[in-house]
């Protein structure tokens, strides 16, 4: 095996390394900073400069971009059948939760617009925490469940309940940690407020320019914490003792900036005692749940647990090589024994996944190729392609490890196993890319490609982390190949 020192020369690289997706967030509205490489309409993109060897790694930690991407190409409701924790303020109050959208007593305006959305009842975390959010007098809340479980819905609903349409000034604020979050959550206020047009919606985000001196009419404003803060305090735009009720949305992503966690805390300070206050996450660490509290006073709590990942019915293999060339031959020996309907393979750094994905282009797959350099919109749209069938293999580096959930993907091969910026496994991407959830509890396969004694410690530590076997696999013995598919 091949004893070169790559992950380490990964390591220097990512420590100089700038966040890459922060800077795909802001090309868009500060003007590109550099060069787009060109982008085919599969997705098939050319790798132009020497960014393309760093690892993706950083993209994981986009939460902004990753949260966009999960909106982009979410098709429906995520269903999960793990039960809500519900914490009351008022624990001798009674727990209200709902079945239906009759029961909330919507203005009918409002449960026309539920209905025109194709929803026929409330989601599991809807079912708690729209009562609570629609009781008078009004009851604060903090809620957590993963991207997908209905958030924005519940909160969009609550906002538009709340309003007093004949009030021609801002009653509710909503604030989003990036403006194309923004721009989603608005999208959604549109849709729900449809046939409620005396209820308008303002947008208080970069480039959105007002005269000077003016007051705002709209009931609802949403927008990044940035501009609420200078429309309520330096421009007086918006009067924050008027507002009845204000969401913090995505507290995960936006706490990952301190200025957008002080800015927020500000706008917080400035509303009145009475205002109702709702803070939505996908994830619940330690900070999110600090800052949570001080955004939040005499909150209810409600959790819903995100369906966990498993590797119970996943077959592990591992292949060992000498380079990326064998890698590339032993992946052609297992195209040319089973049928692969999809499959995903991963890689560490854009260039290795360019290269790989233009050796399969001359091999004649039909390729995909996902990396960081591309915008959120464009990945959407390669992952769409993908999933429609267009294309049966999806390279990629860890950008779109989460959040994709492609059912008809059978196989998963890890061209490079996942680590973190220090060297270690990196078990979590591992379980994210292969595991699949109770739901989706069809039989899958992983295939890991060795290439180094640095893998091949990796591959020993992720098994016994998870405490599986991954057995061995001969590329090269088409018999055995074989076998593995059964
Ligand atoms: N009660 C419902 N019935 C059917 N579909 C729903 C319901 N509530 C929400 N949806 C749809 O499910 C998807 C996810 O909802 P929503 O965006 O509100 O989730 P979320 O938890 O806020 O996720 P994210 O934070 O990523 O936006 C959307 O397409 C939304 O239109």
């Amino acid at each position: 095996m091949a004893t070169d020192s790559w992950a380490l020369a990964v390591d220097e690289q990512e420590a100089a390394a700038e966040s890459l997706g922060t800077l795909q967030i802001k090309e868009k509205d500060d003007k590109p900073k550099t060069e787009k490489p060109s982008v085919e309409a599969n997705g098939t993109t050319k790798p132009e400069d020497n960014e393309s060897d760093k690892p993706e790694d950083e993209d994981k930690e986009d939460r902004a971009a990753q949260s966009l991407l999960n909106k982009l190409i979410r098709s429906n409701l995520v269903n999960t059948t793990n039960q809500v924790e519900v914490l009351q303020r008022d624990p001798n109050s009674p727990l209200y939760s709902v079945k239906s959208f009759e029961e909330l007593r919507l203005k009918p305006q409002l449960l026309q617009g539920v209905y025109a959305m194709g929803f026929n009842r409330p989601s599991k975390i809807q079912e708690n925490a729209l009562p609570m959010m629609l009781a008078e007098p009004p009851q604060n809340l903090i809620a957590q469940s993963q991207s997908g479980t209905g958030k924005t819905a519940a909160f969009v609903l609550a906002m538009l309940s709340h309003v007093d349409p004949a009030n021609k000034w801002p009653q509710c604020l909503c604030v989003s940690p990036t403006y194309e979050l923004a721009l989603q959550t608005g999208k959604v206020i549109e849709q729900m407020g449809q046939f409620y047009p005396e209820v308008k919606l303002a947008y208080a985000i970069r480039g959105n320019k007002l005269e000077r001196g003016m007051k705002i009419q709209e009931q609802i404003v949403i927008g990044t914490p940035g501009t609420v803060l200078d429309w309520c305090v330096k421009l007086k735009f918006i009067d924050p003792k008027k507002i009845k009720v204000f969401v913090l949305d995505e507290a995960d992503v936006m706490i990952a900036t301190q200025g957008h966690q002080d800015q927020s805390i500000r706008i917080q300070r400035m509303l009145p005692k009475d205002c109702q206050m709702l803070l939505f996450s996908a994830t619940f660490e330690d900070s999110v749940w600090k800052f949570a509290q001080r955004i939040v006073p005499d909150p209810n709590i409600i959790k819903l647990k995100r369906e966990e990942e498993t590797l119970d019915t996943i077959k592990q293999y591992y292949v060992l090589c000498n380079s990326k060339e064998e890698k590339f031959h032993a992946l052609c020996n297992i195209y040319g024994a089973i049928t692969i309907a999809q499959a995903m393979i991963f890689c560490h750094t854009r260039k290795t996944a360019g290269w790989l994905a233009g050796e399969l282009s001359r091999e004649g797959h039909q390729v995909a190729l996902l990396s960081g350099e591309m915008m959120v919109e464009q990945r959407a749209a390669v992952i769409e392609r993908f999933r429609e069938g267009k294309e049966k293999v999806l390279v990629t580096t860890n950008v779109c490890a989460r959040g994709i959930d492609v059912e008809q993907v059978s196989v998963v091969i890890n061209f490079d196993l996942p680590v973190d910026k220090d060297g270690n496994p990196d078990n979590e991407t591992y379980l994210h890319r292969i595991g699949r959830t109770g739901r989706f509890g069809k039989r899958g396969l992983a295939i890991n490609m060795i290439d180094s004694k640095f893998s091949m410690n990796i591959l020993n530590r992720i098994q016994e982390h998870f405490n599986k076997k991954i057995e061995k696999l001969d590329t090269d013995d088409l018999d055995e190949i074989e076998k593995i598919a059964n």
